[in-house]
């Protein structure tokens, strides 16, 4: 290990998400030591109350590390070493106008998936590109991991747009039900298996999944997959006790049933189910507003609360973010060269043999020093290839039309998302979508 010390900047500081990692990050620096955090959003005041719950507890347990908060690109990407991007453009009020619009024509709202996806997709290109245009202008030799959501379309973007750019896109998911696979198996963690996986982000499979001694654990999950899902494998470190998470760990035993040969992402659920999904959605009260009613006043209850006490001791509810424990592997492979596995969302270039090269694929790859190199995948099976094909069109499409300003492009993206029935039904989800995102999306042409 060198003795370097780290300086961090996370970009969406006023995030749920915030404090979980901050409290990560102190857990982690025996690995991954910090000289400086700092927080920057462009919500000051969305941002000053997590920075100012989160500022009381870092000097309460590492007065050592130097804080700060800010709205200026220049302060907060000036000397850092890694930029955490978790930022929502146009944050829960958008996210459940994403969601309601297509119920309103009986397509599934979802946060990443379908319409509202690719609606809140063109929102958040231009966060992202800013803030990554940031970085390398205040520090060059920085690198981004970003989880900003939705990933898959983020990717493909910074691929067209920003193409020699340092930034890693990871999603999380995996990781959560990787860890859930390995308690199936009776392994402490997920560190202790070695997978094969392929898809796109929120969009995958796992094809192998080996023990340390290269013994195959695949038998053995897909036992408990068919019957139980993922639902009762959940982790004490799970955050997703809410009702919506445990139906879609559920749900899995279904979207396993389709090709028992592979275990699926949770996301593909959208994809394959979505007449159920809309069965089951409340119209007029989505994920997004279990969230605000849930997490969002969870997490900033504790900061007020830590905020008026003016000491974090006593105030329960701070907590680490076990699962976001990933982030710090991600960056100590970038700064130790710890050559170790990840789950990226990369450029294919034929690491999936029979699969559009130029797409933003979800694969295993070895991170170092030097940034990452892919692991190859091979062929994938037709059904596979098949819904791929089609989901990485509406991707490619959103992209090409944020940067063209193309309505044509976007509504052919919505009409060939697999969660919507026709090009009527998508032009009216896009034409509500264009009113309620004026402020965000570039004018469509
Ligand atoms: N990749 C993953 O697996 C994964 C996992 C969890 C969350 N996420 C993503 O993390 C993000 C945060 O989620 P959340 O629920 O905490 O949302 P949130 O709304 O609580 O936080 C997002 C923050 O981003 C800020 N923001 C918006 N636009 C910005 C911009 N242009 N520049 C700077 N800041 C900006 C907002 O003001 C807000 O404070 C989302 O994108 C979510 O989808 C990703
Ligand atoms: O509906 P939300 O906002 O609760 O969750 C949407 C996100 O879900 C996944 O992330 C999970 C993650 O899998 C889990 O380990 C833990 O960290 O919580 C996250 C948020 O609930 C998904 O990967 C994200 O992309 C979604 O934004
Ligand atoms: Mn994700």
């Amino acid at each position: 290990m060198n003795n370097k010390k780290y300086s961090v900047t996370v970009a969406g500081g006023g995030s749920t998400f915030t404090p979980g990692i901050v409290l990560m990050l102190l857990e982690n620096m025996d690995r991954f030591p910090i000289r400086s955090i700092k927080f920057y959003d462009n919500d000051a005041k969305r941002q000053e109350t997590v920075a100012k719950a989160c500022e009381i507890y870092l000097k309460e347990n590492a007065p050592e590390i130097e804080f700060a908060y800010t709205t200026d690109p220049e302060t907060a990407f000036t000397d850092i070493d890694f930029v955490l991007a978790h930022i929502r453009v146009g944050k829960y009020a958008m996210r459940e106008k994403d969601e309601k619009i297509p119920l309103k024509y009986g397509v599934l709202g979802q946060e990443t998936c379908g319409p509202g996806g690719i609606a809140y997709g063109m929102r958040s290109i231009g966060g992202v590109i800013e803030i990554l245009d940031y970085m390398e202008q205040y520090s060059p030799d920085a690198w981004m991991l970003n989880y900003s959501n939705p990933a898959a379309i983020v990717a493909e973007a910074t691929r067209r747009l920003r193409p020699d750019s340092k930034i890693l896109n990871i999603c999380d998911m995996p990781i959560d039900l990787e860890e859930k696979m390995a308690h199936m198996c009776g392994l402490k963690s997920r560190k202790e298996m070695q997978v094969g996986y392929y898809g796109l982000n929120h969009f995958g499979w796992w094809h192998k999944i080996h023990d340390k001694d290269g013994n195959d654990l695949m038998p053995q999950i897909k036992e408990h997959v068919a019957v139980n899902g993922f639902a009762d494998a959940l982790s004490d470190t799970n955050q997703h006790v809410d009702a919506s998470w445990r139906e879609t760990f559920t749900k899995v035993k279904d979207v396993y049933a389709v090709d028992p040969s592979t275990i699926p992402n949770t996301y593909l659920k959208y994809y394959l189910y979505p007449d159920y999904v809309v069965e089951h959605s409340n119209k007029e009260y989505t994920r997004a507003n279990e969230v605000i009613d849930g997490r969002e006043k969870h997490v900033f209850g504790i900061c007020n609360d830590i905020i008026e006490k003016g000491t974090s001791k006593g105030v329960e509810g701070f907590e680490a973010d076990a699962h976001a424990t990933y982030i710090v592997d991600l960056a100590c492979a970038l700064a130790e060269n710890t050559n170790e596995r990840f789950l990226l969302i990369v450029e294919n270039e034929g690491a999936i043999e029979n699969f559009d090269r130029t797409a933003m694929v979800e694969i295993p790859c070895i991170v170092g020093r030097n940034g990452y190199e892919k692991i190859c995948q091979g062929a994938i099976p037709q059904f596979q290839k098949g819904l791929m094909e089609q989901q990485v069109s509406v991707e490619k499409l959103t992209v090409e039309a944020w940067i063209e300003g193309n309505y044509n492009k976007l509504w052919q993206a919505i009409t060939l998302s697999k969660t919507v029935p026709s090009a009527r039904v998508a032009k009216l989800i896009l034409d509500d979508l264009i009113e309620a995102n004026k402020e965000y999306w570039p004018e469509l042409h």
